[in-house]
């Protein structure tokens, strides 16, 4: 079958500066990949060039059998992906409960009460927040909120930029185990690890190891783990 995204050869920059060089990748559908890899490697540029907020130069980027490399941002997102960026994912102004209000609105309005019921019942924790402005929430209420709103344009496949990087090891647990029951509800899933690879490592079906703009390594993540150097392929030096 072929993958859900495939990228080939892709090269990819901000300006003139290519900072992606001839990435190749694929993703099947229903799996979660993680894309690991030193600061600095690309990992953001990639998903930023993914959703078309990073220059592709050259290659080809292939969602669900569509050319998508040329596609303006909404158009991608129309087509099934959903991303949440590392930062500025929320609207901090507004409340929990305002925040998937918004993202709901998209949905026929029958399907919105819904729609935000799940996301509670997904994140427990965001329901004793719901009157709080995302401004004060933690970081890991703030992914759990970001991958809710997200999910409202019910894509196929959810890419996710560090989602639990900076959170205590219970919140990276927390998340991370919403992030896995999203996936087996038959989500795909990219996402970008940062910190604790082991344990991230351990929920994700493929890893795929990325330094200085390329990527060195795409393997199942059970053979990573076992790999005895990982540390080595982690840092990728
Ligand atoms: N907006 C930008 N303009 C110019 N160069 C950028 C921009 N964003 C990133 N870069 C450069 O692109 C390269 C890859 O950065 P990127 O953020 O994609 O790596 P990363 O693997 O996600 O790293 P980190 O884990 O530190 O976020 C770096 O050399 C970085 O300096």
């Amino acid at each position: 079958m072929a993958p859900l995204l495939k990228i080939e050869n892709l090269t990819a920059g901000y300006g003139k500066l290519a900072v992606l060089h001839g990435i190749s990748l694929d993703i099947r559908e229903g799996e979660m990949l993680s894309l690991i890899g030193p600061n600095g490697a690309g990992k953001t540029s990639l998903t930023r060039a993914i959703m078309r907020q990073c220059a592709v130069m050259s290659g080809r980027i292939t969602f669900a059998g569509q050319n998508i490399t040329a596609m303006p941002t909404h158009r991608v997102a129309a087509l099934g992906i959903g991303y949440v960026p590392q930062m500025r994912n929320v609207f901090r102004s507004l409340t929990v409960q305002e925040n998937l209000e918004m993202s709901a609105s998209l949905l026929p309005h029958a399907g919105q009460a819904a729609a935000i019921a799940e996301a509670y019942a997904r994140f427990p924790r965001l329901t004793e927040r719901r009157r709080q402005h995302a401004s004060a929430l933690s970081g890991g209420e703030r992914q759990m909120l970001a991958i809710s709103s997200a999910l409202m344009a019910k894509p196929r496949l959810l890419i996710l930029d560090e989602p639990v990087s900076g959170l205590s090891p219970g919140m990276t647990d927390e998340v991370a185990k919403g992030i896995a029951e999203i996936n087996r509800s038959g989500v795909t899933v990219l996402w970008v690890v940062e910190e604790n690879p082991q344990q991230i490592i351990g929920l994700s079906d493929t890893v795929a190891v990325m330094a200085t703009g390329t990527i060195r390594l795409q393997q199942p993540a059970a053979e990573m783990l076992r790999a005895e150097n990982f540390r080595e392929l982690f840092l990728g030096v």
